[in-house]
């Protein structure tokens, strides 16, 4: 999973599709996340171009933040079971409708937790067929020795049809309730498009856009650029900063856009270097033009020896 970032007009979209296809196409800002399947040499990779105008900006954080405490309901009494009942059971019913309004809580149930004080297996199995035949798109971490069980609805289940999904939450439900005895950590998390569960999934490597010849943006470029790499969720995380457009005359040169960055002195060198077991986040700086097919190529390469 490799994440598009930069400001708008950086040349995310341009990159994504020149990698697919090849083409180089003139495309509006991006509005919506969207994502390619790629492969650079021997790398499949997914990536997310998120769009860099300031509003798309705030979802950036729901491709790479974990899961926060904040973000979880404990429930640990009937009461606060019966709320999450009737919780759920009104997002089943009114989420076809907010679909349509993009902003949206996603999923509907993402993540239940659920410890299971003695009971039986067959009934972790049952849950376990239930989710696997409704739900297309499940991450499943079960941890049999310690009877706990994480399951992930994704959101392949707002490809169900609205009668399957409001039956099976009704059927979760009432399985929680007839379990009892449990604790279930519901996580909803907002986002802003129709996502799978690509956004909770690990981030492998950033790839950082910088429009070279909009020296009046290097600032805001660097402020973005800082609140990322100080992100706790995106430690160690692979940083290719790309300085596009230096087809353009007076374009800045890497140094000064190294300079600009504030990144003169840290970044970790562009051959082969051993970073394992440092706990050195790999970040280099290259200079390309997507238009004119240059540059970057060598970026992914760099990158991809710090890409498992
Ligand atoms: N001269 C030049 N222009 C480029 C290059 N790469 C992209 N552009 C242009 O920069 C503009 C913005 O490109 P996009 O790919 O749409 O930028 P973006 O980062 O996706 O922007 P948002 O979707 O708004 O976040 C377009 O007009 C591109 O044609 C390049 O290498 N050289
Ligand atoms: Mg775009």
């Amino acid at each position: 999973k490799i994440l598009f970032l930069g400001l708008d007009n950086a040349g995310k979209t341009t990159l994504l599709h020149m990698l697919k296809d090849e083409r180089l196409v003139q495309h509006q800002p991006t509005q919506h996340p969207t994502s390619e399947e790629l492969s650079i040499g021997k790398i499949k990779f997914k990536a997310f171009d998120l769009g860099g105008h300031q509003i798309a900006r705030r979802v950036w954080k729901d491709y790479y933040a974990k899961m926060k405490r904040s973000n979880c309901l404990c429930l640990n009494d009937d009461k606060e079971i019966l709320r999450l009942a009737t919780f759920s059971a009104s997002l089943g019913y009114s989420y076809v409708q907010d679909l349509q309004k993009v902003i949206c809580i996603t999923l509907l149930l993402l993540a239940i937790r659920v410890k299971w004080h003695g009971m039986a297996w067959t009934r972790v199995e049952c849950l376990t067929e239930l989710i696997k035949c409704v739900v297309e798109n499940i991450l499943f971490e079960s941890e049999i020795d310690s009877s706990s069980l994480i399951a992930f609805l994704g959101a392949a289940s707002c490809k169900m049809a609205r009668e399957t999904r409001r039956r099976v939450v009704q059927d979760l439900i009432y399985r929680f309730l007839v379990a009892r005895s449990f604790t279930v950590i519901v996580t909803i998390l907002k986002t802003d498009w129709i996502s799978s569960l690509d956004n909770i999934l690990p981030v492998d490597a950033v790839v950082y856009l910088v429009d070279a010849f909009d020296k009046e943006r290097f600032f805001e470029s660097k402020k973005e650029l800082d609140a990322l790499l100080s992100d706790e969720a995106l430690a160690n995380v692979p940083f290719l900063i790309l300085g596009n457009k230096i087809d353009i005359p007076y374009a800045a040169s890497e140094d000064e856009l190294r300079y600009h960055l504030g990144l003169s002195n840290c970044t970790t060198g562009k051959g082969k270097v051993n970073l394992a077991g440092s706990n050195v986040r790999p970040l280099e700086v290259f200079m390309c033009s997507i238009v004119r097919k240059m540059g970057y190529g060598e970026g992914f390469k760099w990158m991809s020896e710090y890409i498992n």
